[in-house]
């Protein structure tokens, strides 16, 4: 399956904080891939980067065989001129045109417009491809008129796939959060995405909401659209995705199935931390075999059976 979008050694760096340090992974198409990794490991910054919303600071994303950013030469990370040549467009796709390309993100605080209903906020996503003209938009011509009603159609049908049940004229503001988050999704869609990247999108969600959020990622991967998510809820995670790449202090630690992530040492002490009197472990050994990963894995699997116990969201943290 080849990929349909390719990140290579980016780097983004926050004065001394080293946000992503070298992260390269690859998403195949229709494909669903989690980003996983304790807090501060970098997932969200890596997500802006690849979407065109901040400039990295080094690194190459390539999204449906186009550059979204391009590694810049050497002689002028010297000269110090990275960032206003980015900022003038070179090197670097804006979000609007990344978004027309085919990637579509939510994020992690919502972000519709509140003031808007519920079918207006799926409409915007339709309006930038719109291609009548200021006169037409003003008197209402004929033309604007059907690519209006298309548009209507088009954001009910998202809707609908999204399983909104609620009344499309209400203001966004006014929905129960997990409705906000289904009109966030069908809003991303409705830009017809290849690539859809979902940043915490079970964030908030009960029980039944994210058995259904997960029901609806499948359909979405159904249509051969990617799904890229970065996610806490291990239950969900390890149910879900085909593959995970993991993140901590901004590198990536480990990229596999969930069964190898399950059993890997590196990601277990990532999160769970190590005890202070352990030998720490150390990635050549680990990669030999010569450290039990099955014994570590016995310590998270008992962890997260206590975690979900004492009624926490079903999952290490
Ligand atoms: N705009 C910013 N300015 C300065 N530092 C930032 C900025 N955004 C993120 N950071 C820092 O970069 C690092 C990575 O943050 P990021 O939000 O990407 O992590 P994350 O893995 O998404 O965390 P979480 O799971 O808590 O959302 C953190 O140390 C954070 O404090």
């Amino acid at each position: 399956m080849s990929a349909v979008l390719e990140v290579r050694d980016l780097r983004l760096q926050f004065g001394g904080v080293k946000a992503v340090d070298g992260l390269s992974f690859d998403v195949r198409e229709g494909e669903i891939l989690a980003v996983i990794g304790p807090n501060g490991a970098g997932k969200t910054s890596a997500f802006n980067c690849i979407s065109g919303f901040y400039l990295p600071t080094s690194g190459s994303v390539v999204f449906d065989g186009k550059r979204i950013v391009r590694e810049v030469p050497k002689p002028w990370h010297a000269l110090r001129l990275v960032h206003l040549l980015q900022s003038f467009g070179f090197y670097r796709v804006l979000p609007s045109r990344v978004t027309k390309w085919g990637m579509a993100r939510t994020f992690q605080n919502l972000r519709l417009f509140r003031e808007l209903s519920v079918l207006e906020n799926v409409k915007t996503a339709m309006h930038a491809n719109l291609r009548e003209g200021f006169w037409s938009t003003l008197v209402h011509t004929p033309g604007y008129r059907r690519a209006e009603e298309a548009c209507v159609r088009e954001a009910r049908g998202w809707l609908d796939f999204v399983g909104f049940q609620d009344d499309e004229d209400l203001y966004v503001g006014q929905l129960p959060y997990g409705e906000q988050r289904r009109v966030e999704i069908a809003r991303a869609l409705a830009t017809s995405p290849k690539l859809l990247l979902l940043d915490e999108p079970a964030a908030g969600l009960n029980h039944n909401e994210k058995q259904s959020l997960m029901a609806l990622i499948r359909r979405i991967r159904d249509l051969g659209v990617a799904v890229v998510l970065i996610e806490h809820d291990m239950g969900m995670v390890m149910e879900l995705a085909e593959r995970i790449v993991v993140l901590n202090y901004g590198k990536e630690i480990a990229d596999g199935t969930p069964a190898e992530i399950k059993a890997d040492p590196l990601v277990i002490e990532a999160y769970l931390g190590v005890d202070d009197d352990a030998e720490p472990i150390d990635a050549t050994r680990l990669r030999t075999g010569t450290v039990s990963a099955e014994a570590i894995a016995d310590v998270l699997g008992a962890t997260a059976g206590a975690a979900a116990s004492d009624g926490k969201d079903g999952g290490v943290r």
